[in-house]
């Protein structure tokens, strides 16, 4: 009996690695399928451990979600290679911001992550199962993207609580994913939390993903990402008037970084 379900066992894998060797489609979706299941089961076991160690909603259960989500990167075959870590050293709270490819920046993100850093979110992931109970747990900070004035409202007690929390916070300022190898004109949000908190804007590069990961051509192979912390930009002094400046200064900085990092040459 045993040796009959290791037999059928046996040939559901050889099935699976034919069918991924002769269609990128199956292979695509069987990783991208794999890559969710990941996060869906992992979440379920570590919100317990969540609960336990620290009880409740704080960003100290960061810890334990980056230590789970570090070691995703082995079962897809990617590397990260991280510079300029240091430029996370600032005294006190930070604004982080950096580009956003794809769901696999989960991966990235968690491999730089420094400690007490919340990230802000769109509030649909809340409603992601076991992945929303957790992202909840870690004290992620969710908007509605839809309603302008009441993501400005979050966005603004952020900025009056980072201080006293002492917290570094960590958008996505292109605000949805985009993975073409190039950056989207970036949302000031994330900026004016910096003014208005009086705090350093840190910026984040990661490589484009575009030799390895591409949804559209079922492309999904191992590879290697570059990614760049680079040094703080200060806001001291500024006020709501140069929000725009700042917020183009970030841009033009970090597209060339990317565009550098990616090995494409500049415009
Ligand atoms: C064990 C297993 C674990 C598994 C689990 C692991 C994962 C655990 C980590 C989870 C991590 C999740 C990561 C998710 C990542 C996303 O969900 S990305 C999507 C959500 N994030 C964002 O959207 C952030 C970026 N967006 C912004 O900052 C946008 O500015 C806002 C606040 C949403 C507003 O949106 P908007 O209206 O479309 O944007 P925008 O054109 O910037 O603003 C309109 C006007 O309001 C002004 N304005 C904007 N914000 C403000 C403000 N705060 N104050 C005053 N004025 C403002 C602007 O200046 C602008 O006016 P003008 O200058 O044009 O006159
Ligand atoms: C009972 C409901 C069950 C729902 C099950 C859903 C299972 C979801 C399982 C795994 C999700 C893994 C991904 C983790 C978090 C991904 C964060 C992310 O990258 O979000 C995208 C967001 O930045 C921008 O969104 P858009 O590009 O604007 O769109």
């Amino acid at each position: 009996m045993e040796l009959g379900w290791l037999l059928w066992g046996a040939a559901v894998l050889l099935l699976l690695h034919v069918l991924m060797e002769l269609s990128p489609a199956v292979n695509f979706a069987l990783r991208i399928g794999f890559y969710y299941l990941l996060f869906f089961v992992c979440s379920a076991f570590t919100v317990p451990v969540c609960l336990l160690v620290n009880g409740g909603r704080t960003v100290k259960n960061m810890r334990i979600i980056k230590t789970v989500v570090k070691t995703f990167k082995y079962f897809f075959g990617l590397r990260f290679e991280v510079k300029g870590r240091e430029n996370f050293e600032v005294e006190g709270p930070a604004i982080i911001v950096s580009n956003h490819q794809s769901i696999l920046d989960m991966m990235g993100l968690m491999e730089v992550l420094p400690d007490d850093c919340v990230q802000v979110a769109k509030k649909e992931l809340m409603y992601a199962g076991t992945v929303g109970l957790i992202i909840y747990l870690g004290g992620v900070i969710f908007i509605n993207r839809k309603s302008t004035s009441s993501a400005k409202m979050v966005m603004a007690e952020v900025a009056k609580t980072m201080a006293t929390d002492n917290v570094k916070v960590w958008v996505y300022p292109e605000g949805t994913r985009n993975c073409t190898g190039d950056l989207l004109p970036f949302k000031k949000g994330a900026f004016h939390i910096a003014v208005q908190a009086q705090v350093p804007v840190i910026p984040v590069v990661y490589s484009s993903f575009t030799t390895f990961y591409n949804p559209k051509k079922n492309l999904f192979t191992s590879g290697k990402i570059k990614v760049e912390v680079l040094p703080p930009i200060e806001t001291k002094g500024l006020t709501s008037d140069d929000v725009s400046d700042l917020t183009d200064r970030c841009y033009r900085t970090m597209r060339e970084t990317l565009f550098r990092l990616s090995g494409r040459p500049g415009e």
